[in-house]
Parts: C-alpha cells; sequence; structure tokens
C-alpha cells in the first residue's frame, strides 16, 4: 500500500522563481493496483513520482509505503521499495558499463557488493535467462557495453533490471515516449508481463490518454498539481477519451483541456 498524505511541494520557495508544483495530493494506492496517471505538461507527475522515490523532498505532507513512514528516507534507502524505468533509456543504466555488469548492479541495489563475485556463472545463467526472453539475442551479448545497444533494447534490459530484486513498487515515467511505436509496444507488452509475474504496485506517467485507458486498472489525472478525477473499475471499463475529456470539463467547471501532446494522442 502507498499512501500520499497532503503532498505540497513547492520550487524556489519565497523567491519571484516559486513555483507550487503539487498542491495538496491525497492519494492511497492498493497492493498490486496498476495507475497509468495523465496531465498536461507541468502538471505534477514527474514531481509526485519524485517524491514518492524520494528525489524530492515534499515541502508538507508524508510519504507511506506499507506502515512505514518514509517521509525523511533518502533516494537510496527507498531504492530497496521501489524501482524506476525513465523516458530516457540512457538514465537508470550505465552505458559505460557492460549489459552483465549493469545487471549486477541492479540485482545488488542498495546493497554493498563486488563485481569480481557479482559475476559468476551462476549469476550469468540468470542473466542470460531473463535476457533470453526478450527475444532479442541479448543473451550472447553479456559482455557489450550498455552504450552500444538501441534505445528500446535499454529500455527492455532496464525493466528486466527493475525486477531483479524484491522491490513492490514500479514507477514508469512515459518510459515508451522516446520509442518507435513497434519497440513502444514491445516494451509495454514486456512491462505488463513484468508487472503481473512480479506482482508490482506501479504507477505509470504517459502522454497518452488511450494508452492510459488500455493498460492498468485505475488512471488519475493531474491538473495545476492536483488530481482532478480518479477512475477505476467498472466506471473505468469502456471509458473513452472523449468521456475523460468530458470527466476534465466536469471536474474543471467547464474548461477544456488545451494541452494539444494529450489531445492527440
Ligand atoms: N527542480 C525544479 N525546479 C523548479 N521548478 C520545477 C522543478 N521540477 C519541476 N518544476 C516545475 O514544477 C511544475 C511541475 O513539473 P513536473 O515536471 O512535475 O510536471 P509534469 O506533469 O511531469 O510535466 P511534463 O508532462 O511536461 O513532464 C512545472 O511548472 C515545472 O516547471
Amino acid at each position: 500500500m502507498i499512501y500520499l498524505e497532503n503532498i505540497h511541494v513547492t520550487f524556489n520557495a519565497g523567491t519571484p522563481l516559486e513555483t507550487r508544483a503539487v498542491k495538496g495530493i491525497d492519494l492511497t494506492i492498493n497492493e498490486g493496483e496498476f495507475v497509468t496517471v495523465i496531465g498536461s505538461n507541468g502538471s505534477g507527475k514527474s514531481t509526485t513520482l519524485n517524491t514518492l522515490s524520494g528525489d524530492i523532498s515534499a515541502s508538507k505532507g508524508k510519504v507511506l509505503i506499507g506502515d512505514q513512514d518514509v517521509t525523511k528516507w533518502s533516494v537510496s534507502k527507498r531504492a530497496g521499495l521501489i524501482s524506476r524505468v525513465f523516458q530516457d533509456p540512457l538514465i537508470g543504466s550505465c552505458e559505460n558499463l557492460s549489459i552483465e555488469e549493469n545487471m549486477a548492479l541492479a540485482w545488488h541495489r542498495g546493497q554493498k557488493f563486488r563485481f569480481v563475485s557479482a559475476l559468476n556463472d551462476k549469476n550469468r545463467e540468470v542473466f542470460k535467462k531473463q535476457l533470453a526472453r526478450l527475444g532479442l539475442g541479448l543473451e550472447n551479448r553479456l559482455g557489450d557495453k550498455m552504450g552500444l545497444l538501441s534505445g528500446g533494447q535499454r529500455q527492455a534490459i532496464s525493466l528486466l533490471m527493475s525486477s531483479l530484486q524484491p522491490a513492490k513498487i514500479l514507477l514508469l515515467d512515459e518510459h515508451t515516449a522516446a520509442l518507435d511505436p513497434k519497440t513502444a509496444a514491445f516494451v509495454l507488452d514486456l512491462t505488463n508481463q513484468i508487472i503481473q509475474e512480479n506482482k508490482l504496485t506501479t504507477l505509470m506517467v504517459t502522454h497518452s490518454m488511450q494508452q492510459a485507458l488500455e493498460v492498468g486498472t485505475r488512471t488519475i489525472m493531474l491538473h495545476e498539481g492536483k488530481i482532478v478525477f480518479d477512475v477505476s473499475g467498472d466506471e473505468r471499463k469502456g471509458l473513452t477519451v472523449r468521456d475523460l475529456l468530458d470527466l476534465f470539463k466536469q471536474n474543471q467547471q467547464g474548461q477544456e483541456l488545451s494541452d494539444d501532446s494529450l489531445l492527440l494522442s
């Protein structure tokens, strides 16, 4: 269970550049839920994910994971509970390290370890088995530098890496946005498999309203730092992008959504 309790995030508080990015978010996510997060540019989606991962400290409010109050935990301490895949395939893996070194790092995330002992035959077999399921032949390229791979290959490996250790929460920040449509569909399919196999509680930010409805079990929309709607279960089944736009309008006193990137996707 994840609880975000009255989260506020203000950047550059008290200066002319003050930005109230998140304004009182209350969100409870049950174990195993897969929440898709939509909202226009600057609505606070990444800031909300960053507050959960610990990359940003909330100006006010509490973050709880299970029965633990993690509000004051560092990113590295939270990394034992949370794994993350970013939009940019270059973030989240080290291009100068090999595939197997990246996987060893992911496997030992948050722990002290040495490559010399982590890269043994037994572990290599585990990495190979995981990579083989991608069907990209990467199981035969364990020693290749990550920087040699395409964006889609890196994103697929990042997803595998996110499930190598027992984190229970997966944060996906537009992780298919930089990929071509075919690779994006492949990575999304892999995402679904990994979430189901590992029973992960997931938050996925997407700029596509269609994608937000097609995957996951619940959809929330942020607008100007607040949650403007939250749909799941029967209410969500059969919803169309048009319905989402109408929901937005209802909750915003007739205001139309003006972000083309959301409307067009
Ligand atoms: N580190 C920061 N310093 C100052 N302002 C920031 C910082 N990070 C985000 N902001 C501001 O906070 C607001 C919310 O940004 P955020 O990145 O959370 O939006 P978003 O919904 O993820 O947008 P996008 O869809 O464009 O990625 C924006 O006005 C942004 O400019």
